[in-house]
């Protein structure tokens, strides 16, 4: 199905940071994230995004380099406020920068930044990385205080974190659905209201739970938070990168039985 181009729909960021995982699980090159990338980019990626963690449990520095070398898009590249980190950005110069707050023991990023608790230390990283020619971004959660102190300390965008909302998604949980949606709606209007872009993120879906296909019905959480008008872009990895085993699996099979058939036929 082709789509009419919507002018005003939001730009997608691909995050890129499960095909490292997986790479990482066999401790070889494959998958290769910045294969990945390029090819999420030949197929309409507005952005890529990725997430060098502390640990370094997905993307690694050399990802890093090659993503910078290797990518004509604009380059999203979410970090904590970390000095080692800020150093990094700095000598990488990706076009947008996403500050994350980051804890050893979690599996993905939990809740949003601090940012009202840390303003100076925000009102720093955001002044070094804009002079770095960074476009910053906050990862915070729709809580009016911290959407706030991002307006303050200078950040000129914001990313709301969708993590509850994808939850409540995959729970369908109808009441929290509702409860989280409007509360990432009024967070996105103040963002506005305030001068900010504001951007989402983080969990979204888009099968629906219990069926092959969203339906008008049952909308995937993905179309739930895009329909937003005030999201200006999303930044989707997880269940994207999920969604590429459902619909590449069939062929993956047929490739390699191919291969298996050709290579008996050309022993024979
Ligand atoms: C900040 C955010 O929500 C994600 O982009 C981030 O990358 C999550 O970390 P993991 O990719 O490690 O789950
Ligand atoms: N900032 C959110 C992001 O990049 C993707 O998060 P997820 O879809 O991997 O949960």
């Amino acid at each position: 199905m082709i789509f009419a181009p919507a002018p005003d729909a939001p730009l997608l960021g691909v995050n890129i940071d499960h095909v490292a995982t997986l790479r990482n699980a066999r401790g070889g090159p494959f998958p290769d994230p910045l294969a990945a990338a390029l090819l999420a980019v030949e197929a309409g990626a507005d952005i890529i995004t990725f997430h060098l963690r502390e640990d370094r449990r997905h993307i690694r520095d050399e990802d890093v380099i090659r993503l910078k070398q290797a990518i004509r898009a604009p380059l999203n590249f979410e970090a904590a406020v970390t000095d080692e980190m800020l150093d990094i950005i700095e000598r990488t110069r990706p076009e947008h920068v996403c500050l994350v707050p980051e804890r050893r023991q979690e599996v993905t990023t939990e809740g949003g930044l601090e940012v009202a608790g840390q303003k100076p230390r925000l009102r720093e990283a955001c002044a070094r990385l804009a002079a770095a020619g960074c476009r910053v971004s906050l990862f915070i959660d729709a809580d009016p205080a911290q959407i706030e102190a991002a307006a303050e300390v200078g950040a000129p965008c914001i990313e709301l974190h969708t993590g509850a909302y994808a939850n409540a998604w995959w729970a369908q949980d109808a009441a929290e659905m509702a409860r989280l949606r409007a509360r990432l709606h009024a967070g996105l209007q103040r963002g506005r209201a305030l001068g900010l872009r504001t951007h989402a993120g983080h969990g979204l879906a888009l099968w629906s739970p219990g069926t092959s296909r969203p339906t008008p019905e049952a909308p995937s959480s993905t179309a739930v938070i895009a329909a937003l008008p005030e999201v200006a872009e999303l930044h989707i990895g997880h269940a994207l990168m999920g969604h590429a085993l459902f619909v590449g699996l069939a062929q993956a099979i047929r490739d390699f039985q191919a291969e298996a058939v050709q290579a008996r036929a050309a022993a024979r």
